[in-house]
């Protein structure tokens, strides 16, 4: 839904910038990695000690610059394959250190080794929510579904919910709350997403391979 309606506002936002970016001889490639650098970093060093706050603040700064990096490419004429590619790659090590970081707090300080198996399942079922797509596309179909709770939910609930409940450190009564309410929701909504685009493939795959076998190209 993010994906559908938000893109294209903050698309536009960020144009000028990404413009800015590329004048200054930046590539797309360059920004993709340190996009993820930054992400990777701040959730490792800020979320274990339990800096929920200033931690989020941090990784949405450079969570951007997944938007920012295809700004560039296409305003520059450089989308490419790899650059695709390597795009999605580091998606993938920037949600897990998110999740990871969590579930690290939870195992340690945050002592809830309930929401800490939470967090973990959040980094597992976004990473398999991503992988029906990318294999599902790889062997030919079209996987016509996002579903509920794509990457940019994910993210949203998390990093809103985790940021605001960092401000229980500046004297917030219950606002802590919000951290176990996100990861449960994040979980839920990843593992309805999961099934719905199983469901899909599932059904894209009988389709596909009955045209096969009419057109008499079964294998
Ligand atoms: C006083 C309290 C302060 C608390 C501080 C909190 C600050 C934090 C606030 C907001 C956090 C905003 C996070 C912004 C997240 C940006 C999201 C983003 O970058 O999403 C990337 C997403 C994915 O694009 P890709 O095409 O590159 O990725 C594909 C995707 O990963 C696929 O995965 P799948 O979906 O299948 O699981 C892969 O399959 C594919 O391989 C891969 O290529 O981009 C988008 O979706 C674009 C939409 C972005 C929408 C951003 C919305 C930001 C919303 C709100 C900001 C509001 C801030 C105000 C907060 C105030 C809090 C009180
Ligand atoms: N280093 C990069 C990053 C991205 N691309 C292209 O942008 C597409 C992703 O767009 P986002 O708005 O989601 O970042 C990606 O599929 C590539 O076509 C690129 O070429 N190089
Ligand atoms: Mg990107
Ligand atoms: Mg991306």
């Amino acid at each position: 839904m993010l994906n559908k309606y938000a893109r294209a506002f903050f698309t536009r936002v960020l144009t000028p910038f990404a413009a800015l970016l590329l004048r200054m001889g930046i590539s797309p490639d360059v920004v993709t990695l340190i996009g993820t650098a930054g992400v990777t970093v701040a959730a490792l060093a800020f979320y274990p000690q339990g800096i929920f706050f200033w931690g989020t603040v941090v990784i949405t700064l450079f969570v951007f610059s997944d938007l920012v990096d295809g700004t560039m490419a296409r305003q520059a004429g450089l989308s490419s394959r790899w650059g695709a590619f390597l795009d999605s790659t580091l998606d993938r090590v920037a949600d897990a250190a998110v999740f990871g970081a969590l579930a690290l707090w939870f195992a340690g300080r945050g002592d809830d080794l309930l929401l800490c198996a939470v967090a973990l399942f959040c980094l597992a079922s976004g990473q398999i929510v991503s992988y029906t797509k990318a294999r599902g596309e790889s062997i030919g179909l079209p996987v016509k579904v996002n579903g509920l709770v794509e990457r940019a939910e994910r993210l949203v609930i998390t990093l809103v919910c985790t940021g605001l409940a960092g401000l229980e450190t500046f004297g917030v009564p219950y606002i802590g709350l919000l951290l176990p309410v996100a990861l449960w929701v994040v979980a839920a909504g990843s593992l309805i997403t999961l099934v719905q685009r199983v469901v899909t493939v599932r059904k894209e795959a009988a389709e596909a391979d009955a045209a096969d076998r009419q057109g008499g190209t079964a294998t």
